[in-house]
């Protein structure tokens, strides 16, 4: 998509005492910059200088949000003369709370509706990224320390805002970019965008003249990066379709052209918005900034979509059906273990199956680790304590059983530590908090194809970690209500209550096992002794045997030996058995010290576990008292009596703060929700749609309550900075306020809508009497134009008249000449002739000077002068002194009197 650049131009706002010093003007109608010489310059938004941030962001910046989610990228840029209001219209004063949100520039506006719409589009996953940069000369530095960091809501954003700000050198331009990752399911297949819009400030930079060919002034900056984007923006202008060749821009002559490459003549859809003086001080500066507007304009970017497609299954597009899956699995394991468990209570189970069952048991807890963290672990380990009680009471009756014992012990020692180490695991992700994300398979992939395409030079794709694109849906796809999301909390609480309260329990099982094999381990110690015992015992009757049987030899009693042979067989028999089972008893000292410290760390996790539950309990009781306070907000009669209580106040307790921050919270959320209300019907005004009535309405209710809304926040930011501004009297605050509280439901109801007709109403006497203004003004211009004309006809009329009056002069001094010589012919001495025609050239001066106006006095002595130098026949005309005999007359003067006489004479 071809699309020329837009330009936006607006007025800085002057001084009153300066009003008299303008020399230029928006025309808003018109969308022209008209200039004090008469000049008009055309531009898509010209913006006056009473023109307000809202409304210069609601009719430049929100058109190319959609273009934003689109997946387009775009760019605006504020670029003018030192102290126009760049920053102002990109930032605004500062973030402080104390300072209304009305000033808030296009960034923090454009992030506000950013976030609004992500939060109400539940069926994608989105990913923002926030990164800012400045560029002073030809040195990049990041203004916020750590690359591009990831936001999750407008708290983050604004957040950052204010960190980089601090960071801002005053020469420096600075970007700050947002790039928004959104995926999202169709027909199978992942559809990725991912879009960046980028906020560039032009830092103002010192001036020189210089003569460009056709010998025209031109002021170009000193500043190295500026220099190069007017280079590059001449040259742009001046490329068709058909010379098209990028290589022919210069961008990669400095840091800040290559950075805003796709802003000039790439692939974003392109703001630029100059600030201007209208002062007649700044003219030559305000003049070499349009021409550069003048210049962008004619710069075409190709506008893409930055988007693709993966045809892998959108791993969590049937989580619930996952979930549903892996709760019945548990289901059924934990009856296959009950059935264990009553199986091995009959005792009848060979040892081979025993084992089986155990790593049965084994395998379900690995399971269990690996399905997930989330989901409740049914980790019962009752089967081998019962079946170590059975084998231990068993020890003590049978002797042969012992060996089954160890191999039981060993089997339970490993369930314990798997035990044990999971609930270390699920310690550690609570106490960092942190979010742990299952890599996408297609990983590398993402990256590949998110890069494709995507400019390197203001944000790498490989910047961008997609793992939390699929993980962290939770967070995204939360309910637009505050309500619903506080009870989706409050529920999230409950269920890690439940489990903690499970795993405790478990663990106290566990220890209970654990304390009760330490007690039979002990017991084998005395079992132990008591094999010795019985050992000596038996080697002693062995030894007496032994005796009796060399006797019965020595005496040949044949039956007697072989009696005492078959004792004596039997007797070294059960002295090996005993010193086998003694030997066991033995190696049972090093399995009580392992067992006891096993014992000692399951103790601490449970110390653990039970910190944290207690936690969770605490935040679940203050997220309780939260609601309880919100739903107390929520209903109406409570914020009358707030509101009239509020309105008593003169101070904000330290109690009051937390209330006054929450609710602030969820007025501003309210905002964010009409605000997207009326940008619906916003855009379809935008595209040249006639809005019906019902929705003027709609409109003007959005945003009276939008006004009311920002009015309430304002105040409230107020209360917390601690100054108050009081507007109205008290007394009549307070009447007001109960004669509101007395107003039932449809009242107040009926009295909106009435308010509401009336501002329509308002609103379209309003737009007629504007109408008016400008008809006037249009009238005003033609009778400026036409005292122009008659000023001009004045002028040449004058001048007409002047020249009229010099012809006659000169025909008076040559009439006066003639007169002279004629006089001077006749030589005769007329002093009452002379007088008259001196009296005739008075009069004649004096018609002079009511031709040539009042203001022009005749100098009447040298016009007198000049009657007497004719008098004096000082000059004759050169005609007239060829008919002239020479030195025939001379004309002296004697007691006043000319003489004139015959040079013969
Ligand atoms: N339209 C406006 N309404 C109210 N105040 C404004 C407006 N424009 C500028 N200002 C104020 O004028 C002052 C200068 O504005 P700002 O710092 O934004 O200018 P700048 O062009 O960015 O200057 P520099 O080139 O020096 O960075 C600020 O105090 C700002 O609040």
């Amino acid at each position: 998509m071809e699309i020329n650049i837009e330009t936006a131009v607006r007025i800085c706002p002057v001084s009153y005492s300066n009003k008299d010093l303008l020399c230029v003007q928006a025309d808003v109608c018109n969308n022209n910059i008209k200039l004090g010489n008469l000049q008009s310059i055309p531009v898509q938004y010209a913006l006056p200088s009473d023109c307000t941030q809202n409304t210069l962001y609601t009719t430049t910046v929100t058109p190319l949000l959609n273009y934003f989610f689109e997946g387009c990228d775009v760019s605006i840029v504020t670029f003018g003369q030192a102290s126009t209001g760049k920053s102002y219209t990109l930032l605004g004063p500062t973030l402080n709370c104390a300072l209304s949100e009305k000033e808030h520039g296009i960034i923090p506006r454009f992030l506000r509706q950013m976030f609004a719409n992500i939060n109400q589009d539940t069926d994608k996953c989105f990913l923002v990224q926030i990164a800012w940069t400045q560029i002073c000369g030809e040195n990049v530095y990041d203004l916020l320390g750590c690359g591009s960091a990831e936001c999750h809501n407008i708290g983050d954003a604004i957040d950052l805002l204010k960190l980089g700000m601090s960071n801002i050198a005053n020469c420096a331009h600075t970007l700050f970019t947002v790039t928004l990752e959104q995926q999202f399911c169709i027909d199978g297949c992942v559809q990725h965008k991912v879009s960046t819009a980028s906020f560039v400030d032009l830092s103002s930079s010192e001036k020189v003249a210089v003569m460009d060919n056709g010998g025209l002034t031109q002021y170009l900056p000193t500043d190295t990066g500026l220099l190069t984007l007017y280079k590059c923006v001449w040259i742009l202008s001046e490329l068709t379709n058909a010379l098209y060749n990028q290589n022919l821009v210069p961008y990669n002559q400095s840091a800040l052209t290559m950075l805003l490459k796709d802003s000039f003549g790439g692939r974003a859809k392109t703001l630029l918005i100059c600030c201007i003086s209208p002062l007649v001080n700044d003219f030559m500066e305000t003049l070499s900034s349009l021409h550069f507007v003048q210049r962008a304009q004619l710069v075409k970017n190709y506008v893409t979509v930055n988007s693709y497609v993966t045809y892998e299954a959108y791993e969590n597009a049937d989580i619930f059906g996952l979930q549903f899956a892996t709760n019945q699995l548990f289901k059924l394991v934990s009856n296959a273990e009950s059935l264990f468990k009553s199986l091995l209570g009959t005792g009848v189970i060979p040892k081979t199956q025993i084992e089986q069952i155990s790593d049965w048991l084994t395998l379900k807890q690995e399971c269990q680790d690996c399905i997930s963290e989330s989901s409740e672990p049914h980790r019962s380990l009752d089967i081998i304590e019962e079946e170590i009680e059975d084998r231990s009471k068993s020890e003590s009756e049978s002797e042969s059983d012992v060996p089954n014992l160890v191999d039981l012990m060993n089997g339970f020692r490993e369930k314990t530590d798997n035990l044990v180490s999971t609930v270390n695991r699920k310690m550690t992700s609570e106490s960092d908090n942190t979010k742990e994300f299952t890599k996408s398979s297609h990983y590398s992939e993402y990256h590949l194809k998110g890069a494709r395409g995507r400019r390197g030079s203001i944000h790498s794709v490989d910047e961008f970690s997609p793992t939390l694109l699929n993980c962290d849906i939770k967070h995204y796809d939360t309910d637009t209500t505050v309500s619903n999301q506080k009870d989706r909390i409050m529920k999230q609480i409950c269920a890690d209550i439940e489990g903690y309260q499970k795993q405790i329990e478990e663990l106290v099982q566990t220890v209970e096992v654990k304390e009760k094999l330490m007690q039979q381990l002990l017991k084998n110690k005395q079992t132990k002794r008591k094999f010795k015992q019985k050992c000596l015992k038996l080697q002693s009757d062995q030894n007496i045997a032994q005796s009796k049987l060399r006797q019965a030899k020595s005496v040949n009693n044949h039956l007697l030996e072989s009696k005492l042979d078959l004792e004596l067989s039997e007797l070294s028999k059960k002295i090996n058995k005993t010193e086998f089972i003694r030997s066991i008893a033995e190696d049972d000292s090093l399995t009580v010290s392992e067992l006891e410290s096993s014992l000692n760390n399951s103790k601490k996790q449970l110390e653990k576990l039970r910190k944290c539950l207690h936690r969770k309990e605490k935040s679940k009781l203050e997220l309780e008292h939260d609601l309880k306070e919100s739903k107390k907000c929520s209903s109406r009669d409570t914020m009358k009596s707030d509101a009239a209580k509020k309105q008593c106040e003169s101070t904000c307790t330290s109690e009051d703060f937390d209330n006054i921050k929450h609710e602030i919270k969820e007025l501003r959320k309210t905002r964010d929700r009409l605000l997207e209300q009326r940008y619906k019907i916003d855009s379809k005004a935008y595209n040249k749609k006639l809005l019906n009535d019902l929705e003027e309405i709609q409109l003007v209710q959005y945003e009276e309550a939008i006004e009311a809304i920002d009015l309430a926040i304002e105040y409230k930011n107020q209360k917390i900075c601690g100054f108050t501004e009081v507007f109205v009297d008290e007394n009549v605050c307070k009447l007001l306020t109960q004669q509101f509280l007395k107003l039932s439901n449809e009242e107040i109801l009926v009295l909106l809508q009435k308010y509401y007709k009336k501002i329509v109403e308002l609103r379209g006497s309003t737009k007629k009497l504007e109408q008016q203004v400008i008809q006037a003004e249009n009238q005003n211009e033609t009778f400026q134009h036409q005292i122009q004309n008659l000023s001009l006809i004045l002028q040449r009329v004058r001048s007409d008249a002047e020249r009229r009056v010099l012809t006659l002069e000169q025909q008076h001094d040559h009439k006066m000449q003639l007169i002279m010589h004629h006089l001077s012919q006749e030589g005769g001495e007329d002093e009452r002739y002379i007088s008259r025609v001196v009296e005739r050239s008075k009069q004649t001066a004096l018609a002079l000077q009511v031709a040539q106006g009042r203001n022009k006095q005749i100098d009447k002595g040298s016009l007198i002068a000049r009657f007497t130098r004719y008098a004096r026949h000082e000059t004759v005309p050169q005609q007239l002194q060829v008919s002239l005999v020479p030195s025939q007359a001379k004309v002296t003067r004697q007691r006043n009197k000319l003489i004139i006489q015959q040079s013969g004479k």
